[in-house]
């Protein structure tokens, strides 16, 4: 009786502890003074079931009811969300020392050597180090001119890719991305490693298969990050080795690279980054930024430059084909400006492609690729806007609802280039509300690159061949609910379409591949 009466005290006391316990975990959760929060969190999945498949999505409606900066809750973590350009661009561009940060993200950390790289890097002095050597490297290799300039190499394989599209013209139809993803990949091979490889290059395309391997798992093992526990449950592990696996293979790739370099390297003759990053760290060398470093930044331009620039091409194939008669104007201003003395442009078109310009710029608003931007943290405790945000907090800074903002884009679901052009039928230069590269402090690093990629693999298509859906196929959806796998920190793709490549006007390549 005297062990059953004990019992029961027991049993009270631990439910009094509980009951305090939770009451006061409560409790000093208000005092936070953290931005409000909608509701609907449940115990320990926070808001993720309401957040659904795309979390943009929902987010951008929750802006309507809870205002441009709010909390939600992700499994157990606070993660404040920042909406509409004002709040973006006030914490990105005003409170840049204080955003500059990145929040600790289990899956993050093994695809970057816990921030060793540049992309997912705490904002510290060696951060600022690898961006700025990568920064001034990109530069110089930007600035080269003629024959081995970065221009030219886009423009080799603007030749190339189409090239192989024609060779494919008469085919069934087919999704292009394969070869919009050697193209893009080759881009950066050959600023990196100084060389090109084939189509059909088996080493190539284990390392782009890797690649994308790689980037798809990032995107697929985002539940991982909420829940890094899930890790230890078999099944789910698959994908945490898969991970640690392929993150080691790439680096294992490009440190055969830099030994080759290292052996080879001229002081007065850098060939491409991995030589211009070496010859800085040699003469300049700094003790937070070592050789590893390189290897992980080099994988960083892989992961970052191949799947954001193919995935934008997609997309605007894809609004090409939707919308065909804005396929027909932008062809038709090629052709006014190029003739048929071009095979591919070249930049210093651009200025006389103003509708052109516009249309990339339009297809980089409606579908942004990465809709939550990557994660940002305070570097220290930080008062914003009146509430107070710890440090490490992560910080989802939401682009879609910039890019989409019916306060400045109309009616912001219409693909309409003109939305860029001014009453002179010029392009307006940094339009308010339009941050598909982000801003501030960790502004995309390949922005440059990326601008240059896409205008010319995107004229040089445009230039040969009019894209069309095959006979009877479904129209497919751009529906931003049908973006796949849209999580923070991740790009999305949407679902894969066959498109038929066909020449323009009159049944015909429309320039033969000589003058290609
Ligand atoms: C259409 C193509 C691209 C888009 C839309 C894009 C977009 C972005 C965005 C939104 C960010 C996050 C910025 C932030 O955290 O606030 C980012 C970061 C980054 N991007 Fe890009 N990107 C593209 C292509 C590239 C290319 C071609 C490269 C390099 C070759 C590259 C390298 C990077 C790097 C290194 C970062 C991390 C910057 C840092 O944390 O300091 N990106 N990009």
């Amino acid at each position: 009786m005297f062990a059953a009466l004990l019992s029961e005290v027991s049993i009270r006391s631990i439910a009094l502890f509980w009951v305090i316990f939770l009451t006061l975990l409560v409790f000093l959760k208000r005092r936070k003074n953290l931005p409000p929060s909608p509701s609907g969190s449940w115990p320990v999945v926070g808001h993720l079931l309401s957040l659904g498949r795309a979390p943009h999505l929902k987010l951008t409606e929750w802006r309507k009811q809870y205002g441009d900066v709010y909390t939600v809750r992700m499994g157990m973590e606070d993660v404040v969300v920042l909406n509409g350009y004002r709040a973006i661009k006030e914490a990105l561009v005003d409170y840049k020392d204080a955003f500059s940060s990145r929040p600790n993200n289990y899956v993050l950390n093994i695809v970057s050597g816990s921030g060793k790289n540049i992309a997912f890097s705490k904002f510290n002095q060696a951060y600022k180090e690898k961006r700025k050597f990568a920064y001034s490297a990109l530069r110089q290799l930007g600035m080269r001119m003629g024959p081995g300039s970065m221009e030219e190499n886009i423009r080799d394989e603007a030749r190339q890719l189409c090239l192989k599209l024609s060779e494919q013209r008469d085919a069934q139809p087919r999704d292009i991305a394969d070869n919009l993803t050697v193209s893009v990949a080759n881009i950066i091979c050959s600023m990196v490693f100084g060389k090109r490889y084939d189509y059909d290059d088996e080493k190539f395309l284990e390392l782009s298969k890797i690649v994308n391997t790689l980037v798809a798992q990032v995107g697929s093992s985002q539940l991982m990050s909420v829940f890094p526990y899930l890790r230890f449950i078999p099944g789910v592990n698959s994908s945490n080795r898969i991970l640690v696996e392929f993150t080691n293979e790439v680096l294992a790739f490009l440190r055969q690279e830099i030994t080759r370099h290292r052996e080879t390297l001229d002081h007065d003759n850098p060939r491409d980054f991995i030589d211009l990053l070496l010859i800085e760290l040699q003469t300049h060398g700094k003790t937070d930024f070592t050789e590893e470093n390189i290897e992980w930044i080099l994988q960083d331009l892989f992961i970052a430059g191949t799947e954001t620039t193919v995935t934008t091409l997609q997309w605007g194939l894809l609004y090409m084909v939707l919308c065909p008669e804005e396929q027909q104007k932008v062809q038709a201003e090629l052709d006014s400006v190029l003739g048929t003395d071009h095979g591919v442009p070249t930049l210093a078109h651009r200025s006389q492609l103003p509708y052109t310009e516009a249309t990339i710029m339009e297809i980089q608003r409606i579908r942004a690729i990465f809709p939550l931007n990557l994660p940002h943290a305070p570097n220290e405790d930080t008062t914003f806007r009146g509430y107070d945000i710890p440090a490490g907090t992560q910080i989802l800074p939401n682009l879609w609802s910039a890019n989409m903002d019916p306060e400045f884009w109309p009616d912001p679901a219409k693909f309409d280039p003109r939305r860029f052009l001014d009453s002179d039928g010029k392009v307006v230069t940094r339009p308010e509300s339009f941050l598909p590269f982000s801003t501030g402090r960790r502004v995309c690093l390949g922005e440059q690159l990326a601008k240059m990629s896409l205008f010319l693999l995107f004229n040089s298509m445009l230039k040969h061949f009019t894209f069309k859906l095959p006979e009877g196929a479904t129209i497919p959806s751009t529906d931003g609910q049908k973006i796949k796998d849209i999580k923070p920190g991740t790009t999305g793709t949407h679902d894969p379409f066959g498109i038929r490549s066909q020449s323009s006007s009159k049944d015909e390549v429309r320039n033969k591949q000589e003058s290609l």
